[in-house]
């Protein structure tokens, strides 16, 4: 670089970083001479005064790493989750409790052509609004807690920045399916999203009958919550839970999730099936979640295809790592890729067989593998 341009440069970043960053520091970036190594002194430990340039951080970094593009500091960009997608548009909720149906700017497209999920319900993003109804999304806070599944070896991101993911069972009518809980804490385990056993229809049962399994559940370090939908059992407790998180729901036809949707909310049980129907109808094809916001701060995802997610892209080998009870055993067995089944010197059939694993545990952890190993047999 000419020194000349350089001169230049210093004179720009300075102008425009003016009183943000402590002299030395603005000294020590402009020795370095490159832009990264600015953003890098103005967004770390170094960053003076002003709070808000903390919250700032992560969005400029990633945009200036990205796009070598000052947004983050223009006082205009808002907050806002994206509530849906529809093909190049997104509805996203502002802070201000408005919806702004906003497009992407062309850049972080570009970016992600590779995953095809630039942007997807519940992601955080900063955009600016053209009008009180439209605006143009710039950037996106990096996610956590994402369910996706993986077709044709591509990553498709069906919900990001997940909180719970509710796994919403019925003590009765239709009966409890302790394999199918198992199941949803597994993918849970696997998309890295904190699972919240929910068993309704309290009122049907006694709870003592259920004491064994919620026992062995809850010594695994899972929250297990017994509700009914009809008496209000524990519904409150539900909601405070929900209350500010994103959530999303896995539960079979039937267990209640409407009606607790509805006891927690009058209304959002309706809202919640009608995106479902209208996805049945494949009316919405490029709709895949919506994102529906609570009264009380927060929202549920809503997507069939998360209702009714299982086993997506697990391996039989990786399922005992993701089961909590077995786990501490895996380390001890004799073949490093024993799958616990038939193999001697098994550490986990050992722990089976003395009672420090449960029984009914280590059965599902056997239909499941089976399972498994004639998928990726018949995928070969
Ligand atoms: N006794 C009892 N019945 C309930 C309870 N919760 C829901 N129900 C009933 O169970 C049936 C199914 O409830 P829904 O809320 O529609 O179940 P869902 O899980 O949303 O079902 P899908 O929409 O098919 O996925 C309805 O007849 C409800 O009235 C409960 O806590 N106790
Ligand atoms: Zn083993």
């Amino acid at each position: 670089m000419g020194k000349k341009r350089q001169a230049n440069q210093r004179a720009d970043f300075r102008k425009k970083y003016q009183g943000r960053v402590r002299n030395g520091d603005m000294t020590r970036s402009f020795q370095m001479g490159d832009e990264e190594k600015l953003a890098d002194a103005l967004h770390g430990e170094r960053v003076s005064g002003k709070g808000d340039l903390t919250r700032k951080r992560t969005v400029a970094s990633q945009t200036l790493e990205k796009s070598g593009s000052d947004v983050a500091f223009d006082e205009s960009l808002r907050c806002g989750r994206v509530i849906s997608v529809h093909g190049l548009k997104s509805k996203v909720l502002g802070e201000d409790g408005r919806r702004y149906e906003c497009a992407i700017r062309q850049v972080l497209k570009s970016l992600n052509i590779e995953q095809r999920n630039v942007i997807v319900a519940g992601d955080r993003v900063r955009f600016r609004a053209d009008s009180p109804s439209d605006g143009m999304i710039e950037s996106i806070e990096p996610r956590a807690g994402v369910i996706s599944r993986t077709s044709r070896n591509r990553q498709h991101v069906i919900a990001a920045n997940v909180d719970y993911l509710l796994v919403i069972t019925s003590a009765a009518q239709p009966d409890l399916k302790p394999a199918l809980i198992d199941r949803f804490l597994l993918t849970a385990e696997h998309c890295g999203v904190e699972p919240v056993v929910v068993i309704n229809k309290m009122d049907l049962v006694d709870p003592v009958s259920l004491q064994p399994m919620v026992g062995v559940l809850s010594s695994m370090g899972y929250r297990v919550l017994m509700t009914s939908a009809e008496t209000g059992v524990n519904v409150p407790y539900l909601k405070a839970l929900m209350t500010g998180k994103q959530t999303a729901l896995a539960g079979q036809s039937g267990v209640g999730k409407s009606s607790l949707l509805n006891a927690i909310e009058p209304g959002l049980g309706l809202a919640v099936s009608e995106v479902s129907l209208d996805n049945d109808k494949g009316r919405h094809t490029t709709t895949a979640t919506t994102l529906i916001p609570l009264a009380v701060g927060g929202a549920v995802f809503d997507t069939p295809g998360i209702r009714q997610f299982q086993l997506w892209n697990i391996a039989a080998g990786e399922v005992s790592g993701l089961m909590p009870d077995l786990r501490p055993y895996v380390s001890a067995c004799r073949y490093p890729d024993c799958l616990h089944l038939n193999e001697d010197a098994c550490a986990v059939k050992n722990a089976v067989a003395d009672a420090r694993i449960d029984a009914r545990r280590y059965d599902s952890y056997c239909h499941l593998i089976e399972e498994l190993l004639v998928e990726e047999g018949s995928s070969r």
